[in-house]
């Protein structure tokens, strides 16, 4: 089972980037349902959403799947003949845990979909044609410069009927908005048992690595990548996820 979040409890001189090492690995399930509101929800009916997007014989990628949350959903709801799910990211030791995590979910059901997991970085890996694409808080840690091409090649992979499924922290650019959603994240955090250091060192932690765009931004980019429509579905605070048509 995974372990309680203290990765930010003690007072750090110096506050390192935020990387998916071994530590955050085994608080990650924790860390990420404490930090980010709505996650249980958005992860369950990604399973929901991909079941009306899945194409018989056809790929799903899970990209940025860490420990595999959306890759067990997806398992969980499509029933589409012939599909098969490959999970990526870039963290071995993200990697190594999601196959043990979807192995205890073999022992547990039958006929669930077929998993690869690949340790790769999504910038630089081919893909292959594909109905359904989800990135479920992983284009904000690709460097704003690359996200441009890199939902061009997604958009040439998907096979018309599919669909891009895309959460992201947002940030807004009406000042009194970013405000109110800020604070009231953080009042999402402390009431989920983070304390102020906690919280000020994570910040501190994630500023260079996660960079947030506005709905508007994400809009435009989707749409000069060859998106034909862009469909929230969800948000809560200043998380949400939407639904890119191709
Ligand atoms: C916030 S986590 C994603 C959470 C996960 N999708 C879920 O629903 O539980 C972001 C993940 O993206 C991965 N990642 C970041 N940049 C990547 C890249 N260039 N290629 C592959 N994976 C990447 C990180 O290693 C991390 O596991
Ligand atoms: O915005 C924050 O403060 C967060 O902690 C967010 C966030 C995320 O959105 O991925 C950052 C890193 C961890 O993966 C868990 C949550």
């Amino acid at each position: 089972m995974s372990e309680s979040d203290r990765i930010f409890a003690q007072p750090q001189s110096h506050v390192p980037d935020f990387t998916f090492n071994e530590d955050v690995v085994r608080v990650f399930p924790d860390m990420i349902k404490r930090s980010v509101p709505g996650y249980p929800t958005i992860v369950e009916n990604i399973g929901v959403l991909g079941a009306r997007f899945a194409i018989p014989h056809s790929v799903l990628y899970d990209l940025g799947c860490s420990l595999g949350a959306v890759t067990q959903a997806l398992r969980r709801h499509v029933r589409t003949e012939g599909c098969r799910v490959i999970g990526v990211d870039n963290s071995a030791p993200m990697i190594e845990r999601c196959g043990e995590y979807l192995r205890a979910q073999d022992a547990m059901y039958q006929e669930l979909l077929p998993v690869e997991l690949i340790e790769a970085d999504i910038l630089k890996m081919d893909f292959q044609p594909c109905s359904l694409i989800t990135m479920n808080f992983t284009l904000q840690f690709i460097a704003p410069e690359q996200r441009p091409e890199l939902l061009a090649r997604l958009r040439q992979s998907l096979l018309p009927g599919g669909a891009l499924i895309l959460s992201e922290k947002l940030r807004f650019a009406d000042e009194q908005e970013q405000a109110l959603l800020t604070d009231l994240h953080i009042d999402f955090k402390r009431a989920n048992g983070y304390s102020e250091l906690e919280i000020a060192q994570k910040r501190t932690a994630i500023e260079n690595v996660m960079r947030p765009d506005t709905l508007e931004i994400h809009r435009e980019r989707l749409s000069a990548a060859g998106f034909s429509k862009v469909i929230p579905w969800f948000q809560c605070l200043n998380f949400a996820s939407l639904i890119a048509l191709p």
